[in-house]
């Protein structure tokens, strides 16, 4: 089970991600309580091992936008709320990011459509912690894809039991409050979405 651990803005939980076995890390670069600049997510991204895909993250920006604030911050992928058109991951491809696509489930599942690399079906709001019927996509998506929205640590086997994932994401399950991360929180995701793989 690939496991990314989103909206970090702090080097201690960074540091707890990593070091409890996390895959992905994400920065938000755009409107959120999480919200990271790309300078700030520089320096976050500085202290990750190479291992780990260090994942900028974006909402509504135009892809002139996510180019130059992934290129200040070094990240490693860039992921893309919402209905972009394929242009949009065209015009980035030169990069050689990694790519990630991030929709509700009443769009297009199938991982590669829009030449992206990774799929992320999410709650109709990103980051709102909302959770939403799981299982409703079963059986959708395609290619490597990660379930998003309102995951926790006492959900998430429900979760990849109802929806058959091949990764899971997760923002607001290892807050105390909105844009504040939990280091005990992170570590039992962790070992909660390992166990349910
Ligand atoms: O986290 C945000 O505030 C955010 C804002 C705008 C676009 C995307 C955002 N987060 C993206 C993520 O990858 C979250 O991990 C994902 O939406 C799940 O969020 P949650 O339901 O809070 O676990």
């Amino acid at each position: 089970m690939y496991v990314k651990i989103c909206g970090l803005s702090e080097p201690g939980h960074v540091a707890a991600a990593v070091e409890a076995g996390a895959d992905a890390i994400g920065f938000v670069m755009t409107r959120s309580p999480r919200q990271v600049t790309p300078e700030r997510a520089a320096e976050l991204a500085a202290a990750v091992p190479g291992h780990v895909l260090t994942v900028g993250v974006f909402r509504g920006e135009t892809p002139e936008a996510v180019r130059a604030a992934a290129l200040v911050s070094g990240v490693r992928a860039v992921q893309l709320h919402g209905r972009h058109p394929h242009a949009d991951f065209t015009a980035l491809k030169d990069l050689g990011l990694t790519l990630v696509r991030a929709v509700a489930a009443d769009a297009d599942l199938r991982c590669g459509a829009y030449d992206e690399d990774l799929l992320i079906v999410d709650a109709p709001r990103p980051g709102s912690g909302e959770p939403w019927q799981w299982a409703a996509v079963r059986g959708r998506p395609t290619g490597r894809w990660m379930l998003a929205g309102g995951l926790d640590p006492a959900n998430v086997a429900e979760a990849v039991a109802a929806a058959r994932p091949w990764g899971v994401d997760v923002s607001s399950g290892v807050e105390t409050a909105p844009g504040v991360k939990d280091p005990d929180l992170i570590r039992a995701f962790l070992t909660a979405a390992r166990r349910a793989a």
